[in-house]
């Protein structure tokens, strides 16, 4: 399993004060960012692009940027998203025509790829793609709105999925996104996470290190 990663979803950030809560998470602890983007097409919101990314890493931000895409189609703004300074695209295969073309466009910028699944989305589409991408992301919420909670059936398709990781013998991380908190993620960690997105659970938190520290804490003892 790849080492533990918690990544704070900006979604729930003070967008008024962006570069000052990044800075604020990842002094906090927080390994990644993790950057949502919705095009009120493909989920119902809207968010940010390309050149909040690229303002972001203007600001000086140099942890890795893991940006999930909620739109369609994708392949059209991948380019944009390696230019602006993003480390890791994901995207979900509903909205990509040819899912195996999108994964080698992402990595042909440069970026890392990942495949994200909806609640709803069987396991199988991972089937002839899983060697070819960095991650798999699972979502444990329907995607469009933070502060949801967490879909407790996410669980079993954690296990289904960190045995497919395993027996592929790769280094392919396996994120899980939507309700997680510190009081839920230790049972997240054990059925096969080892990458975290929480939004609401962190940025509504009164002190975001305090947080920080009692989710790693609670992976690391699911993990021991
Ligand atoms: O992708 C998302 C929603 O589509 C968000 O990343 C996710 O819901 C995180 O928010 P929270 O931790 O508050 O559930």
């Amino acid at each position: 399993m790849q080492s533990t990663v918690i990544a704070p979803s900006i979604l729930s950030a003070n967008f008024a004060r962006l570069g000052e809560e990044v800075d604020n998470v990842l002094k906090a602890g927080a390994d990644w960012v993790h950057f949502d983007v919705m095009d009120n097409h493909y989920v119902p919101n809207l968010t940010i692009g390309p050149m909040v990314c690229e303002a972001l890493r203007k600001h000086g931000v140099t942890a890795p940027i893991d940006v999930h895409l909620m739109v369609e189609p994708v392949d059209r703004i991948v380019p944009d998203f390696a230019k602006a300074g993003a480390s890791l695209i994901s995207f979900h295969p509903e909205a990509s025509a040819h899912v195996h073309r999108t994964i080698q466009l992402i990595k042909s910028h440069g970026c890392q790829a990942g495949l994200v699944l909806n609640p709803a989305t069987p396991v199988d589409v991972l089937e002839w793609v899983l060697e070819d991408l960095d991650m798999v992301l699972l979502m444990s919420v329907n995607p469009g709105f933070g502060g949801q909670s967490f879909i407790p059936s996410a669980l079993e398709k954690l296990r289904r999925v960190r045995a497919m990781i395993d027996r592929s013998g790769k280094p392919i991380r396996l994120e899980i996104d939507g309700g997680v908190k510190a009081d839920n993620i230790g049972e997240i960690a054990a059925a096969g996470a080892d990458t975290f997105v929480a939004g609401s659970a962190i940025f509504n938190a009164p002190d975001y290190a305090d947080v920080i520290a009692r989710m790693k804490d609670a992976v690391a003892k699911a993990r021991a």
